[in-house]
């Protein structure tokens, strides 16, 4: 729903022509050089794509869900040979991380978190105002 890079650029290389879809529109040319913004935050929010977009529903990519997302609707890496080499790494990183946090405290909303979330204006990347501030409580493990 918030992919950190919200939007991927491509420069063309040759022109390039995109035709009309209906009546009403008009052929878009883009010259040699032009640049060209693929905002992936508007596609992962489209209803053509996702059902209730909005919701925050992680059982889209369960492995019964996931073959109903369409080819080049869900791009949080980017698509293509230019893609992010580091994706494998990033979601192990991201698992693991999860897993350990999960597995040893009970998570909660800092002191600290505007709450509810509002997103940073300063920059191109998704991040939270003022920052992300969770506090972590041990849990027993004797238990
Ligand atoms: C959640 C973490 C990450 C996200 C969301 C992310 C996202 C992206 C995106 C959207 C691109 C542009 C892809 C495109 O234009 O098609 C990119 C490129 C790239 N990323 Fe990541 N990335 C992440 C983590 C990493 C990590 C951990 C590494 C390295 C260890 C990495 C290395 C790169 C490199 C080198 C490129 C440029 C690839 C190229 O131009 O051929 N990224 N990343």
């Amino acid at each position: 729903m918030w992919p950190p890079v919200p939007a991927n650029d491509r420069s063309c290389v040759k022109p390039y022509t995109i035709w009309p879809n209906t009546s009403d529109e008009s052929p878009l040319e883009i010259p040699t050089e032009g640049l060209i913004w693929i905002l992936s935050h508007a596609i992962h929010r489209d209803p053509k794509y996702y059902e209730d977009p909005n919701k925050f529903d992680p059982e889209r990519f369960s492995i019964e869900n996931k073959h109903k997302i369409r080819p080049y609707t869900y791009l949080p890496f980017g698509l293509g040979p230019r893609n992010c080499i580091g994706s494998r790494f990033a979601l192990l990183e991201i698992k693991i991380l999860f897993f350990k946090l999960l597995l040893n405290f009970e998570l909660g909303i800092g002191e600290k978190m505007v709450y509810p979330l509002k997103l940073a204006r300063n920059g191109f990347i998704h991040t939270a105002e003022g920052g992300f501030w969770l506090s972590l409580k041990k849990l027993d493990s004797s238990t």
